[in-house]
């Protein structure tokens, strides 16, 4: 089997400021400001092509943004990753420029792509008789409700053919007709041996549709291997998760993140400290040094 996607150790860190004159201290000082959260760490794992694997986790683990990482919307901090093919996200606030109207949107994404002309012309009916908006095609995405902007997404993405589609909650704000007619595609896509990642806070169709499944628990993977494995664990800890407390709830969560920090540092500590930030430091000092001795040799 061809590997579709390879990520070995990708990490996303954020930085959060309290104040701008933080953010603007990070970039010059080697010191660095702000504080650092880690949104995902060492997630390592591999699919093949054919592979539908469903993301499943809590609120917050990390969900959208590995899915915003596959699709390359946003970079990873650190790791390796290898995209055999052209990704596609799927994502209800996704890839549309609201200041467009939906017509302008299908255009735009299709040149983007590069399609030619005569190719946006052949496809551009298409695309609007399966996202069924009616009118509002030609009116600007900023006026659609949120189930409209998700049916025009999802019908741009899966006819621009990706290799990878990344499915992140499209289906949650649609009527069953259009979830129906959205889950037929994703089948033909299955057929097709394409590599489909899903994510969806329904269960049900998690099961009914997705193969594997990949854990993900407070931005690490928790699990991952076939569905039929790995869900029957997460609903036994959702089920415990339920019957938590709110309190309960945050106190897991931070305290899984530091482990996650500890860990992290446990591994920077061995690691020798060759960062961008030194060598920028390094780089300044010599500059200032020889800044100052060609200005005394200049005396
Ligand atoms: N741009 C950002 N800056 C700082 N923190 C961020 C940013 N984007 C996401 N995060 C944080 O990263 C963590 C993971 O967020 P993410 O949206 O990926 O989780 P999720 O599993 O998709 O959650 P949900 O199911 O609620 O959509 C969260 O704690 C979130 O607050």
């Amino acid at each position: 089997m061809t590997k579709s996607v390879v990520l070995r150790n990708i990490t996303k860190k954020y930085k959060m400021y309290s104040k701008t004159s933080e953010k603007l201290l990070d970039l010059i000082s080697p010191k660095g400001y702000g504080e650092d959260f880690y949104a995902l760490q060492d997630i390592s794992f591999e699919a093949e092509q054919g592979d539908v694997i469903g993301i499943i986790g809590v609120n917050g683990s990390g969900k959208s943004t590995l899915s915003n990482i596959l699709s390359g919307i946003i970079p990873p901090t650190s790791g390796e990753m290898e995209i055999n093919g052209q990704a596609q996200l799927i994502a209800i606030s996704s890839g549309l420029n609201t200041q467009l109207t939906g017509r302008e949107n299908i255009e735009l994404k299709c040149l983007m792509l590069g399609f030619s002309k005569k190719e946006i012309r052949n496809l551009e009916p298409e695309i609007i008789e399966f996202a069924d908006i009616g009118k509002f095609i030609d009116q600007p995405v900023k006026s659609y409700s949120s189930g409209m902007k998700s049916r025009l997404g999802f019908a741009i993405s899966v006819h621009m053919d990706p290799d990878i589609l990344i499915i992140d909650e499209a289906l949650s704000v649609g009527d069953q007709t259009f979830t129906d007619k959205c889950l037929a595609k994703m089948n033909e896509f299955k057929a097709q041996g394409k590599t489909i990642f899903f994510i969806s806070h329904s269960i049900g169709q998690m099961k009914k549709f997705c193969e594997k499944a990949l854990w993900i628990q407070y931005g690490r993977v928790k699990d991952y291997g076939l569905m039929k494995d790995v869900m029957p664990k997460y609903e036994q800890f959702l089920k415990d998760y339920k019957k938590m407390s709110k309190e309960e709830q945050k106190d897991l969560q931070e305290k899984a993140r530091e482990h996650n920090d500890e860990e992290r540092h446990n591994l920077e500590d061995k690691k020798p400290k060759k960062t961008f930030r030194n060598i920028m430091a390094i780089v300044i000092i010599i500059v200032i040094i020889l800044f100052t001795a060609v200005m005394w040799m200049n005396q």
